[in-house]
């Protein structure tokens, strides 16, 4: 059976807020970790999200593993390619949307395609090309603070131009509120220009739907899981996807409670300290962490092992943009967000080893090192927590329970009321 939307997703917490878009648009999606083995049962599936690490990773790599994805999935004859990034499109001037989009759009024989990362229930919008967070402008959010990919230009038309040698138009919102009709035609006039990437500008649900269905007839469709809103409805208009609803039922897990945090993002840091005094928590230390490095982990587990139970322990890493900043002056950037994943992910594999089976980690990147050692191989995405953030289970024989939460994601009590969502 063909696939009809493959995607391929730089970071874990996004591929599984773009897999949570798909099924609630009623199309069986399966989230996998990197490219899937040969002896994945992907049985009845409409969507693969396929889930890479490759947001902060050199551009030639995150080239090469997201064309080595989208080998995987044309093997497979799928229909149409989705390349998901951020809502606040994290990345550097030396990439990684544009080299992705590029590889992306050579490979599926494309020669146009949209960027569009709004996702307006969680507060992103774009207007004339300017990216919003909220009430404020991209590059006035906490995003120019981001640890990995600060964000300081809120004009994602200069953005992206910056990380592609090739044309990039706007699609704005006076020909978005026409509908798919004039969005496409307007996708035609800027072939005929010679362009070869368009942002489009979408502030409300109804846009994205509107430029989801101008989509049909793109090999390449790349954005945010908002303007993965629309696609389903083009597979249904085809006749290619039944009318059925999907359920996000999982199975029922058991085992011990944890949560991970490594994301920095306001949103985050709010949610971790509304867990103090509630659950045991571990706020990991920068100085002990350079001074014992992964080893920090084992104190992390003797301390944790005695209360795993059905209130999570906690452990945090996530800190303040002025300690962040700190850290990172004295052992790089890139080292600071390696130390602290490679921490968190021991300590992960370690409370996995002793029982902990529900699990909810924060952030992108530690999300992405949290789930790799897990061993983990494929995600049924089942309910929401809150908007782009569902539960997860593991399709192993022991299935471990998985909530991804992309940093700016969630409500203050998130961490809470996971855990009621899923019992
Ligand atoms: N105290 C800290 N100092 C420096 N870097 C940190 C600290 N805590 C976490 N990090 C790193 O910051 C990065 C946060 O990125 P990520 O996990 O993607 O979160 P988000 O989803 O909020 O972007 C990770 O690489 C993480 O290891
Ligand atoms: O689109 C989004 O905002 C998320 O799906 C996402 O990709 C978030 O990444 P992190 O903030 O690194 O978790």
């Amino acid at each position: 059976m063909a696939i009809l939307l493959g995607a391929i997703a730089d970071d874990f917490t996004g591929a599984s807020d773009l897999a949570n878009t798909l099924v609630k648009s009623g199309m069986r999606t399966v989230q996998t970790i990197g490219i899937p083995p040969d002896s994945l049962d992907l049985g009845d599936t409409d969507a693969v999200v396929i889930a890479l690490k490759s947001r902060s990773i050199p551009a030639p790599d995150a080239i090469d593993q997201s064309l080595d994805a989208y080998r995987w999935l044309a093997d497979r004859a799928t229909k149409q390619i989705f390349f998901k990034y951020c809502s606040t499109f994290d990345s550097t001037d030396e990439g990684n949307i544009g080299p992705v989009g590029d590889a992306l759009l050579d490979a599926a024989g494309g020669d146009f395609t949209i960027y569009c990362p709004a996702f307006p229930e969680n507060g992103r919008q774009i207007f004339n090309g300017y990216l919003f967070v909220g009430d404020v402008l991209l590059s006035e959010s906490s995003m120019r603070n981001h640890p990995l990919t600060p964000m300081t230009d809120p004009n994602l038309v200069r953005v992206l131009a910056r990380q592609t040698p090739n044309g990039v138009g706007l699609v704005n919102q006076l020909t978005v509120d026409k509908g798919a009709t004039a969005i496409e035609q307007a996708f035609g006039t800027m072939r005929k220009d010679g362009l070869r990437h368009a942002i489009v500008d979408a502030a409300r649900d109804r846009d994205l739907i509107e430029i989801g269905h101008a989509c049909k007839d793109l090999k390449l469709v790349t954005g945010g899981s908002g303007v993965a809103m629309g696609l389903p409805d083009n597979f249904r208009a085809a006749g290619l996807l039944a009318e059925d609803q999907v359920s996000d039922a999982l199975p029922k897990v058991t085992g011990t409670a944890a949560i991970l945090s490594g994301s920095c993002s306001e949103a985050t840091r709010g949610q971790v300290d509304y867990m103090e005094n509630r659950v045991p928590l571990w706020r990991i230390d920068a100085d002990m962490a350079v001074e014992k490095g992964q080893t920090l982990a084992d104190d992390i587990l003797d301390w944790a092992a005695p209360q795993l139970g059905d209130t999570p322990v906690m452990v945090s890493a996530t800190a303040a943009p002025e300690n962040v900043k700190a850290l990172q002056d004295r052992i790089g950037r890139n080292e600071a967000g390696a130390l602290m994943e490679g921490i968190l992910a021991r300590v992960a594999e370690g409370l996995h080893a002793k029982g902990a089976r529900r699990i909810v980690s924060a952030g992108g990147e530690t999300s992405g090192a949290v789930v790799k050692a897990l061993n983990v191989t494929a995600l049924r995405i089942g309910p929401q927590i809150d908007p782009g953030v569902p539960w997860t289970a593991s399709v192993e024989d022991d299935p471990t329970a998985l909530a991804m939460k992309s940093g700016n994601f969630g409500a203050p009590d998130f961490f809470e009321k996971a855990f009621k969502v899923l019992s």
